[in-house]
């Protein structure tokens, strides 16, 4: 054998991952390793995360190519696949930023540049702190002080509603409070075996969670001819299936949603909250897109306060978690990772089970947890922030429902793309039609069409969407999720773009 051979041979062996004792590239003993695809956990294997997927991997590709001289026939990457509004260019609110610097670094207290109200909030905010410092730990619920202001937020938002603090639970973001949710949930095996009740589409934290924790999916569709509603008749169809092979326990509903950008109707929500009662299911609301309603006609109901005004049949008795988020909003405040979530009838005994599960990973973020501290007690009209804070919230929710607007009308203008109005949240979900020819070639390349789509758009356009695939649709229908978030003009060329390329696309293939 020559030495070549011997080393194709051997790195074979190694990539096969054949057990035993082989020779490593430099004739060494090869240890075979404790952690391989066959030992690792299989439940890990079966989470997908297609935000993050393998088209934003090819996207990043892409822009080193960029960097490194290679032509293309784009110059940019435009990255329209993740909510992440501060990477899109939009600007942080002045006071949340002015008391987080105050706050991470005390001595500008001293700084006659900062407003007063701002300082006093950081005051206030590092005198709950452990030592005075956003670099202790907090306790694991989070900041006591801060869960009184989220509570008394929450009593503003629902005109009057009591909230109490303590069934306040400070998070890593709105996630980590979603997966701590559905850990307590899941369990069981083969007909015992957890079901959570997710919409199709639904965001991929939630299909990810579940697989990761070994539960069962339960699929419900929403009404893509009814501007993605929620229909009650759905719900029922995909329990009574689900009872026949597990135990459904909760149901997640996404409002504003995302992707699919719709906003539930007050008795849309009732209807929910009703049938949750009827059937004995555990609600998780995901309400971090609560202030990004744009459409006229559209309201925000929480769930909390719909339950509450439903009367003491449901309000003692429906059990709900519901989740917001410094990432959302005007905020959009991602990389913060503040969040919470508030339940509601929770068992006192599970209460203490939750207490001691977030206690294992110590505590939130306590910068996040500060942001948030400010973002449910912003200024008020009698302090010196008040105008400029104003001003900067409705501009940034203003840019957005323009650009929510202007998303809609472009797509509907291209044969083959129909796409619902972005009534909230941040994205749009148009649905494509593609043609056979296009949906073979995909199949004989082994990728989903939309995935086919949407790889062909970016690496024509440079423009990077995220496959309908990865949040589920109705079989033989295809979409992409393009967030709003590009500023106004850039958002124009990527809409003029898309509308080329799938002109250009249809033309290919037809
Ligand atoms: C519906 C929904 N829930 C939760 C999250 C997670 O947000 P966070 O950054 O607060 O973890 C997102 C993020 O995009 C989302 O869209």
């Amino acid at each position: 054998m020559t030495k070549s051979d011997q080393k194709r041979f051997t790195q074979a062996i190694i990539r096969k991952g054949i057990h035993g004792h082989t020779m490593t590239e430099n004739g060494g003993e090869y240890r075979e390793r404790v952690l391989t695809m066959d030992t690792m956990n299989p439940n890990v294997k079966r989470v997908e995360y297609a935000v993050r997927g393998p088209i934003v991997q090819r996207a990043v590709q892409i822009e080193r190519e960029l960097k490194m001289g290679i032509k293309k026939p784009f110059t940019e990457v435009i990255k329209a696949n993740i909510g992440d509004c501060h990477a899109m260019g939009q600007k942080p609110i002045t006071f949340f930023r002015q008391v987080l610097a105050l706050c991470s670094y005390p001595d500008l207290l001293e700084d006659s540049k900062f407003p007063e109200d701002a300082k006093s909030r950081a005051r206030r905010i590092l005198q709950a702190c452990g030592g005075g410092s956003l670099g202790a730990y907090s306790t694991s619920q989070g900041i006591e002080m801060i869960r009184q202001d989220i509570a008394r937020y929450i009593e503003r938002r629902d005109g009057g509603i009591t909230c109490d603090p303590d069934n306040i639970y400070l998070s890593t973001g709105a996630s980590d409070a979603i997966v701590t949710m559905l850990k307590l949930l899941v369990s069981g095996k083969g007909m015992s075996r957890s079901g959570v009740m997710i919409s199709i589409p639904q965001y991929p934290l939630y299909s990810a969670a579940l697989a990761e924790l070994a539960a069962v999916q339960i699929n419900y569709y929403l009404d893509e001819d009814n501007c993605w509603s929620l229909d009650i008749s759905e719900l029922q169809r995909a329990l009574q299936e689900a009872k026949k092979h597990c135990s459904p326990r909760a149901l997640c509903i996404i409002n504003p949603g995302n992707p699919t950008g719709q906003v539930q109707s007050r008795q849309c929500i009732e209807d929910v909250i009703r049938f949750a009662a009827a059937e004995k299911l555990f609600l998780m609301a995901d309400e971090v897109y609560q202030d990004n309603v744009y459409a006229d006609g559209c309201k925000f109901h929480s769930f909390k306060k719909v339950l509450f005004e439903m009367g003491l049949e449901y309000s003692e008795k429906v059990e709900l978690a519901s989740f917001h988020s410094t990432s959302k909003c005007y905020m959009g405040e991602c990389g913060f990772r503040g969040g919470y979530m508030e339940v509601v009838n929770l068992d006192p005994e599970v209460k203490v089970q939750l207490t001691k599960l977030v206690s294992v990973r110590l505590c939130p973020p306590v910068i996040g947890q500060a942001l948030l501290d400010v973002v449910v007690n912003p200024p008020q009209p009698d302090e010196p922030s008040y105008d400029t804070f104003i001003k900067e919230r409705t501009d940034t929710l203003a840019a957005l429902a323009e650009k929510a607007n202007m998303t809609q009308e472009i797509l509907n203008q291209v044969p083959g793309i129909k796409c619902n109005p972005v009534q909230g949240a941040m994205y749009t979900f148009p649905r494509i039609h593609l043609p056979p020819k296009a949906i073979l070639e995909a199949k004989e390349k082994g990728q989903t069409p939309d995935m086919f789509y949407c790889m062909k758009l970016l690496e024509e356009t440079g423009i990077c969407l995220v496959p309908g695939s990865g949040f589920g649709q109705r079989d033989g229908t295809y979409h992409f999720r393009m967030t709003i978030l590009p500023p106004k003009e850039k958002l124009k060329i990527v809409l003029a773009k898309i509308k080329e390329f799938h002109q250009h696309f249809m033309e290919q293939y037809s």
